[in-house]
């Protein structure tokens, strides 16, 4: 459906008035064919109804299967009711908007177009699902080229009522006398709603060129690129929807992920794809990758360019490798009177050894480390003249000797990737790992970042990416045995700290009996985890089918590697807009994507119109554009007639935090929908505290954090820290600029600067209370 030409009436009311029909003709025609489309909604929803029931019995009849009891019965109720509570689950998100298109061809078919296919009783079509290739005209279509529609219709229903509708007609000369066309911009209006904190599917609406980037072919990666508010998430989005409809086998079972900057955003996208009816992507943020971490804060600029850098690499695996800290120097074993030592030499030539040979990390080394010392203990015992008679005994005893155990868990002890990064504190031995590579400067900024790490067990974003580099470098740590009934862990000679230092493995105590025995399925977990959620935290997979990843420009070549490890085989969707890349070296995180991306094809798209952003915001932020990227092109901002942005200067004597609460609790009283407060990085305790007690849809946050969101209303604090912050700043600026819909404020301190950047005029210096 190509977008009317900003500022001029749409095409089809136009079309009404050149058929002569004055307006209550035109009112009572668009009546009649609103309750003509009612009559076939209506249909359709008897039908959707009719497809619940069947669900629902193959659900029950699946977990009849289970009284049956045998394990081949079993899986088969898990199969059954999976597909079932699946299919079950679309169908609930299809109620909503269930039909939102129709063609009307020159052939004279008419098609409708829905979230899912829909056919009635004697199988005839009653709804085309809008990713079929049938659909695909609705999407594509344009007057010039037609592609055998005569009228596309754009059906808005409030529930199961058709409210109203908008005609595109594309084929004039193909169209019956009869044929009534109505518009009335219902389209522009859709997208100045008023917000509600989360993303909603433009499943109706998506535009030709999002289309193109939407069906483009699985056999490669996409990259859809684009000026802020273009669409490029909602592209990603919808571009998994399609490639799990068209090629379930493929993507479905092997899985699909999606990426975000940061959890705001993944909390703000998470509703797209189940109101799309495919609720099995997983979603994670850059923050959350790795199991049991989430991030707690973003890294300074100059922190950021180190950590994320591919120099980490080496100095990571070096610091795998190193002896850990506080390691004993000797062992020294009394048996029967004789004392055998094992030196920093002996100790030393063990660890090389073993680590040369590693294929799984020290973890996976543990066990042949002790075995290793133990041996070595014993030549020196037998060398002093002991009898080979004696080994058995003598490894027996000391392996379960408490002194043993101690020396091992702290020459070799088994690590966590985070106790790696606490180890990195110390500048001296961050220094070793980074082989004099490292400047002064540059050791104190990464050794107090992980300071913060060892005194809070906070870690960043990047840390995270970090943090999935050493696990695949320690190996993991050993599987965990349940304990077998009869023999408790405390009876056990070799059990040390819930490990066994042979096998490796650690040893819990085990759920009852009864427990054990019973099959658990699929359909169980997600029973016991409730409807509505959307993965199995337990099934998620160590690589998947396809990835999209989202706000690509920011990603550091280290987190590249990270999503690397997870799609080795897999398709990508690549969504990102260099111009506002908070990443400096655009060059290194472009290499690191196309190794991750490895020699697929590639279809790229670009996306040229801004749904988002009012004329007035989208051109106070191209100045910023223009500054922070030379030679950019900002896109076309489709909606006009917006507020103009404000720019409010805060005096010295009014600390901005001060006159905040009164700007944005009169904001309250103006915008309807959510109110973003965009703050430099790492500084929005202030503005939170200012604003405590406001309702929750007004939300703080800081510049990078408010990456991929939108607001009806943004106040961005203190514009110049955020340029200032780092070389990227005037990007980062950008962001925080094209995040309203409606309204903006910028607050300063330095109403000169912004003003000449903005082109804004400044208002009066505000006091607190205004
Ligand atoms: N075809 C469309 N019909 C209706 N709304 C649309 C359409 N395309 C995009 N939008 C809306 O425009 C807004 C911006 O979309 P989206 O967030 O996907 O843009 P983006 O390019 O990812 O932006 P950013 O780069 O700032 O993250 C969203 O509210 C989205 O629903």
């Amino acid at each position: 459906m190509p977008l009317p030409p900003s500022g001029q009436t749409p095409g089809p009311a136009a079309e009404a008035e050149a058929r002569g029909t004055d307006a209550a003709h035109a009112a009572h025609a668009k009546q009649r064919e609103l309750e003509a489309e009612q009559q076939h909604v209506d249909r359709a929803y008897v039908r959707l109804e009719a497809m619940r029931g069947e669900a629902q019995a193959l659900m029950r009849e699946g977990y009849k299967q289970a009284q049956v009891g045998t394990m081949g019965s079993l899986v088969e109720r898990d199969t059954m009711v999976f597909r079932a509570e699946l299919w079950a689950r679309t169908l609930d998100a299809a109620d909503d908007g269930l039909v939102f298109g129709r063609l009307d061809r020159t052939d004279r078919e008419v098609w409708h177009i829905g979230r899912i296919g829909v056919r009635d009783a004697d199988s005839e079509i009653l709804v085309v699902d809008w990713r079929a290739p049938a659909a695909e005209a609705f999407y594509q279509a344009t007057p010039e080229d037609p592609r055998g529609i005569v009228r596309r219709r754009v059906l808005h229903c409030r529930g199961h009522q058709v409210v109203d509708i908008e005609d595109d007609l594309l084929d004039p000369d193909a169209a019956p006398d009869d044929l009534v066309v109505v518009g009335d911009g219902a389209f522009l209006a859709a997208l100045s709603r008023t917000r509600d904190g989360s993303m909603r599917d433009i499943v109706a609406t998506i535009q030709q060129e999002q289309d193109d980037a939407i069906r483009a072919p699985a056999d490669g990666s996409v990259i859809v690129r684009g000026g802020p508010g273009t669409g490029k998430t909602a592209v990603a989005l919808h571009r998994v929807a399609y490639l799990l409809f068209r090629h379930r086998q493929r993507f479905g079972s092997r899985g699909v992920l999606v990426v975000g900057p940061n959890p705001r955003f993944t909390a703000y996208i998470e509703r797209v794809l189940p109101s799309l009816g495919e609720g099995g992507a997983v979603l994670h943020s850059l923050g959350d990758m790795v199991d049991g971490t989430t991030a707690a804060y973003h890294d300074t600029a100059a922190v950021a360019r180190l950590k994320g850098a591919t120099a980490m690499v080496p100095l990571l695996r070096r610091a795998v490798l190193a002896t850990p800290a506080g390691a004993p120097h000797e062992l020294r074993i009394k048996h029967r009177g004789t004392e055998v030592v094992l030196d920093s030499g002996a100790l030393r030539r063990i660890r090389n050894d073993l680590l040369q040979r590693a294929r799984r990390g020290p973890n996976g080394q543990r066990v042949a480390a002790a075995k290793t010392v133990l041996a070595a203990l014993w030549e020196r015992l037998a060398s002093r003249g002991a009898a080979r008679s004696e080994k058995e005994a003598f490894l027996e005893d000391v392996a379960a000797r408490d002194e043993f155990a101690v020396f091992l868990n702290t020459w070799w002890p088994l690590v966590r990737p985070v106790d790696i990064l606490r180890g990195l504190a110390d500048p001296a031995r961050l220094d070793r790992a980074a082989r004099g590579r490292l400047s002064r400067d540059q050791i104190r900024l990464l050794a107090g970042s992980w300071e913060r790490t060892a005194r809070t067990g906070e870690v960043s974003f990047l840390d995270v990416a970090l943090l999935d580099e050493i696990d695949t470098l320690i190996g993991p740590l050993p599987r965990v045995r349940p304990r077998t009934p009869g023999s408790p862990a405390e009876d056990n000679p070799y059990v040390v700290d819930g490990y066994d230092i042979f096998t490796g493995e650690a040893v819990r105590s085990s759920a009852p009996a009864d427990e054990i025995s019973e099959v658990t399925t699929y359909a169980d977990r997600m029973a016991r985890a409730g409807r509505g959620r959307d993965r199995d935290e337990d099934q998620e997979p160590d690589e998947f089918a396809h990835i999209v990843v989202d706000e690509a420009q920011d990603l550091a070549p280290m987190q590249w590697r990270m999503l690397k490890r997870r799609g080795k085989h897999a398709t990508w969707t690549i969504v990102e807009d260099p111009a506002q890349s908070a990443w400096e070296d655009l060059d290194a995180s472009a290499a690191a994507m196309s190794e991750a991306l490895g020699d697929r094809r590639r279809h790229e798209f670009t996306l040229t119109t801004n749904y988002r952003n009012p004329a007035e915001i989208a051109a106070v932020a191209a100045r910023v554009l223009v500054r922070a990227v030379p030679g950019a092109k900002p896109s076309r901002a489709v909606r006009e007639g917006g507020e103009r942005p404000h720019l409010l200067v805060v005096g010295d004597k009014a600390p901005l935090a001060g006159t905040l609460h009164a700007v944005v609790a009169r904001m309250l009283g103006e915008v309807e929908g959510t109110i973003g407060i965009v703050t430099p990085v790492g500084e929005t305790a202030e503005a939170a505290a200012a604003l405590a007690g406001l309702p929750s849809r007004v939300q703080v946050m800081d510049a990078l954090d408010a990456k991929g969101l939108e607001f009806d209303a943004a106040v961005i604090v203190d514009p110049k820290t955020i340029v200032d912050q780092s070389p990227a700043g005037l990007r980062t600026l950008y962001v925080a600029l094209t995040r309203a819909t409606r309204s903006l404020v910028v607050a300063t301190g330095d109403g000169e600067w912004a003003a000449e950047l903005l082109g804004l005029e400044p208002a009066e210096p505000v006091a607190p209370g205004v």
